[in-house]
């Protein structure tokens, strides 16, 4: 198995006559969490969803784990292993904490097993399930109708569905937007113990956050990454300092 989990080689996007992202070639290595930070409008998102397969008109290619997948659609890089979560929450808001687990859960296991046939898949359904309110801290909600929950909870259910089907990458958009302050630390801690074993990318701008629970953080500006390094590297870089953190250092 190759070191590096995923690779962008010379990705380029262009909205009409805005170039989003700019010739951006990149190895994030396996089991490492990447920060990728920059100001508004820098292509972050954009870059997760060329990523994910959000976004497939780009320029240069796409690696995962070695494979070229520029051209497979989101749920064909699901199955290479590629979770994703957004910035605006997309779980079923009528349906309980566990009914939108048990779906994620399906994913997972319907390519092997019909649902319906097998008891032993239903018991392993039932385990992983189980497995995820513990890891996610809603065993107590399991019955709770998703959408009446706070947004914390309401993350935290959306990152455990992200995670049934067992990404080993993961591509986190600003997993804490719009939680309130007292469920941050819980969320921080959360995505520290998702992390584990995988390679993650997360976007947040919460720089206390994205600086702790981060191996090396990348910084995008216009469309192309203007630094990479450990969170004290990029800390300490001037041009970064004057691009993005100057930003925060009045404050
Ligand atoms: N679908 C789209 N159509 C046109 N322009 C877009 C589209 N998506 C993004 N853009 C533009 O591309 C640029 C990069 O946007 P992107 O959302 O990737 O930035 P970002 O770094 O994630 O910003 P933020 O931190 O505000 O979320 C911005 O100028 C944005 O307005």
């Amino acid at each position: 198995m190759t070191a590096i989990a995923l690779q962008c080689l010379n990705v380029s996007v262009e909205f009409g006559a805005l170039r989003a992202i700019d010739d951006v070639s990149y190895d994030f290595a396996r089991g490492l969490v990447y920060g990728l930070i920059g100001p508004n409008g820098a292509g972050k998102t954009t870059l997760l969803n060329v990523l994910a397969g959000r976004l497939l008109k780009h320029k240069g290619s796409v690696l995962c784990e070695g494979q070229d997948m520029s051209s497979l659609a989101p749920y064909q890089r699901a199955t290479k292993g590629i979770g994703r979560s957004f910035q605006i929450t997309q779980i079923y808001p009528a349906l309980s904490v566990l009914e939108n687990l048990r779906i994620a859960a399906q994913i997972k296991h319907s390519r092997f097993v019909p649902f319906w046939i097998s008891p032993r898949y239903d018991s392993q359904l039932a385990t992983d399930i189980d497995a995820m309110l513990e890891l996610t801290g809603l065993t107590a909600y399991r019955d709770n109708i998703a959408g009446t929950m706070s947004y914390g909870l309401q993350r935290a259910l959306e990152l455990g569905v992200t995670l049934l089907p067992g990404p080993r990458i993961l591509l986190l958009d600003e997993p804490m937007a719009g939680i309130g302050h007292h469920e941050i630390d819980g969320a921080t801690r959360l995505i520290q113990t998702a992390s584990a074993g995988r390679t993650v990318l997360l976007i947040e701008h919460n720089m206390d956050v994205i600086m702790s629970l981060s191996n090396r953080i990348v910084v995008m500006s216009n469309g192309s990454i203007i630094a990479q390094g450990t969170p004290d590297q990029v800390k300490a870089d001037p041009t970064v300092r004057s691009v993005y953190l100057g930003e925060d250092e009045s404050s």
